[in-house]
């Protein structure tokens, strides 16, 4: 199982839009249709509107449909996932709850759900493939891709993202990182990103050999 990380914007789905052309792969996108509409709510749009009021509200929501993508039976030798149940709590959550916007009480009662889960469900992983972006780079590809609940993000927002990014995955100085991760600069054109995804083609689709 490979996981696709990286900044919101920074080309994770294009890239799993990539690899879902080649036989024998599993592709799963995050479920974010589901984090703008569960019966009828927008726990996402709510989440950006008043962060300290539904934060939990979507941090919740978010680690369950990400749970519930990690379980699934695979259907191939292979499967592909945009971000997962670690992404959300050590960079979404943690962002959430170091920038003063959830309350401690909430993140206390979210790190109890994270660490039963990771502790008593299996979470396979071979390999991270970290798409490096700068957020300049992300704030440009979020305001062309324009969905509705981002318009309030601003440029600060994808700099803390990053950051919590690269404190993980490269710097090694926040939390456990759970496989090997292949970092894939990605703040080039789609040409030059779908030439390096075919260089790394072999090392991505062997990480479970
Ligand atoms: N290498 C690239 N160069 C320019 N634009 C890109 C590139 N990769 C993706 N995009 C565009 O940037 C936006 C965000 O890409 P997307 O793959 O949805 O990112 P993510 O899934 O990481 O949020 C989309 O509009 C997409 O078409
Ligand atoms: C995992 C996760 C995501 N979000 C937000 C961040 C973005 O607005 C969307 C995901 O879009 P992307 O283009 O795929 O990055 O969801 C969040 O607020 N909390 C999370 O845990």
């Amino acid at each position: 199982q490979i996981w696709i990380e990286g900044n919101i914007a920074s080309g994770k789905t294009t890239c799993l839009e990539y690899f879902s052309k080649t036989s024998d792969i599993e592709v799963l996108t995050e479920p974010v249709s589901k984090w703008r509409n569960v019966q009828g709510c927008n726990p996402l749009g709510l989440m950006y509107q008043d962060p300290s009021r539904w934060g939990l509200t979507l941090q919740t929501y978010v680690q369950l449909t990400m749970l519930d993508r990690h379980v699934l039976p695979m259907s191939t030798p292979v499967r592909m996932m945009e971000r997962s149940i670690y992404s959300a709590k050590y960079i979404f959550a943690e962002n959430l709850y170091k920038s003063g916007k959830m309350p401690e009480v909430d993140f206390a009662v979210l790190s109890e759900w994270f660490e039963w889960i990771i502790k008593n469900i299996a979470i396979p992983v071979d390999l991270i493939v970290y798409l490096q972006t700068s957020p300049q780079t992300c704030y440009e590809r979020l305001k062309q891709r324009c969905r509705d609940e981002e318009k309030v993000i601003p440029l600060e927002y994808l700099e803390s993202i990053h950051n919590l990014y690269e404190d993980w995955l490269i710097h090694h100085k926040s939390f456990e990182v759970p496989a090997p991760v292949l970092v894939i600069p990605a703040d080039h054109d789609l040409k030059k990103m779908l030439h390096q995804y075919e260089e790394n083609r072999e090392k991505i689709l062997m990480a479970h050999c």
